[in-house]
């Protein structure tokens, strides 16, 4: 039998993306899940909270406390923000990567972080090694890396949809605005009144608007790539579905393009990426349901000579769970595609 030598444990395990590394991880040829951990269900077993892992996953949850002395060699925090730091703090000094699917090291500062999160951060010291863990634009410094901080779900979405047009300095300062859609599951397990069945059921509606924390960790991608300040005015919307994200990306041009040279430069930008895909007309969020891929198509309206980008990604793994086995697998030196290659659920 090949021989699994990477020990991993997942703290937050019975969330929604804590539950999809899990299914992804179990399937991964190079490791093994040594604990997976939860608070409020400690002591039973994976596979009787979710029956889907019958007979795959019957490991018992562990608290985060009974584990703290063992030894993993990659740690994935599937906390929510504002509690992953607490983790961080505690296990970064140990012989383990960290990858944080929360919010809490993607921004530039404990400031930035601070005036968008509403919370004084613990522990300011992670923001020195913290690496933002978009795998198609920062992967050297991934590899590198011993704390990635894995990027949300709608920038995923965003930032790829634009990234070939700022890192070609070809966006207008200012012009960009993201129209992004996402389905339930981004908001977590926990049951709210947002997320309440007749609130979500035949309806659609925005929030956040202007103040929603993504926005800041879009524009400081977009600021990196395009080397200088970008602001987006980006706004989010609630999709009645399970999982998916829609982006509608519309920016303004400092030069006239055309289909054929916009296409160029996406094709260019991402030819040897293999997790996104170039399509010839916009994509769906089925198109890419249960996967790791992110669907692009990038259009030339030559009416308004605006460029309009629409990308599709699942939420749930481009934009966390898969996503942070990409990253995984970048600093463990595997392959990266490995136990990366679902093909998309559909219909
Ligand atoms: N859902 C999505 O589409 C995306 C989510 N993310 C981010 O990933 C992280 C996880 O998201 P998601 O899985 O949706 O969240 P969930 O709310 O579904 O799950 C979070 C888990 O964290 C555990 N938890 C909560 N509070 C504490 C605590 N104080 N100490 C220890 N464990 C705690 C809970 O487990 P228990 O009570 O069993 O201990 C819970 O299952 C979040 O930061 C989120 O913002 C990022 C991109 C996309
Ligand atoms: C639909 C929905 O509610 N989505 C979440 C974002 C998803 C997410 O988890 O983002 P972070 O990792 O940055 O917290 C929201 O808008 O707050």
């Amino acid at each position: 039998m090949h021989n699994k030598k990477y020990r991993i444990g997942i703290i937050g395990a019975t969330g929604f993306t804590g539950s999809e590394l899990a299914r992804l991880l179990c399937q991964h040829p190079e490791i093994t899940i040594k604990h997976i951990t939860s608070e409020t269900h400690k002591g039973k077993l994976f596979s009787d909270l979710h029956p889907q892992f019958l007979g795959i996953l019957d490991q018992q949850l562990e608290s985060a406390d009974v584990i703290e002395n063992s030894e993993v060699d990659v740690l994935f925090l599937a906390l929510p923000h504002g509690v992953s730091m607490d983790f961080v703090k505690k296990w970064e000094h140990k012989n383990c990567k960290i990858i944080d699917l929360s919010g809490d090291f993607r921004l530039s500062t404990p400031a930035v972080y601070k005036s968008w999160y509403q919370k004084d951060h613990v522990f300011t010291k992670g923001f020195e090694n913290a690496v933002y863990g978009q795998p198609e634009l920062f992967a050297d410094q991934i590899k590198n890396s011993t704390l990635v901080a894995n990027p949300g779900c709608y920038p995923t979405a965003s930032i790829l949809s634009l990234a070939p047009l700022f890192q070609s300095g070809l966006i207008v300062e200012d012009s960009v605005i993201i129209d992004a859609k996402s389905g339930l599951t981004g908001a977590g397990v926990k049951a709210s009144d947002t997320t309440h069945f007749s609130n979500v059921n035949e309806n659609f509606k925005a929030y956040g608007l202007g103040v929603h924390r993504h926005t800041v960790e879009i524009e400081e991608q977009f600021s990196i790539l395009g080397k200088q300040n970008i602001q987006v005015q980006f706004t989010p919307h609630l999709l009645p579905v399970d999982r998916g994200i829609l982006v509608t990306a519309y920016a303004k041009t400092n030069k006239k393009l055309d289909q054929e040279s916009i296409t160029k430069i996406y094709q260019d930008c991402y030819k040897e990426k293999p997790f996104v895909r170039l399509r010839k007309m916009a994509p769906g969020i089925k198109d890419v349901r249960g996967s790791h891929y992110c669907d692009i198509f990038p259009f030339w309206d030559e009416r308004t000579q605006r460029v309009i980008v629409v990308s599709a990604i699942d939420n749930l793994l481009k934009g966390a769970a898969s996503q942070a086995v990409h990253n995984m697998n970048l600093m463990l030196g595997f392959e990266e595609k490995t136990g990366l290659e679902q093909i998309p659920l559909r219909p």
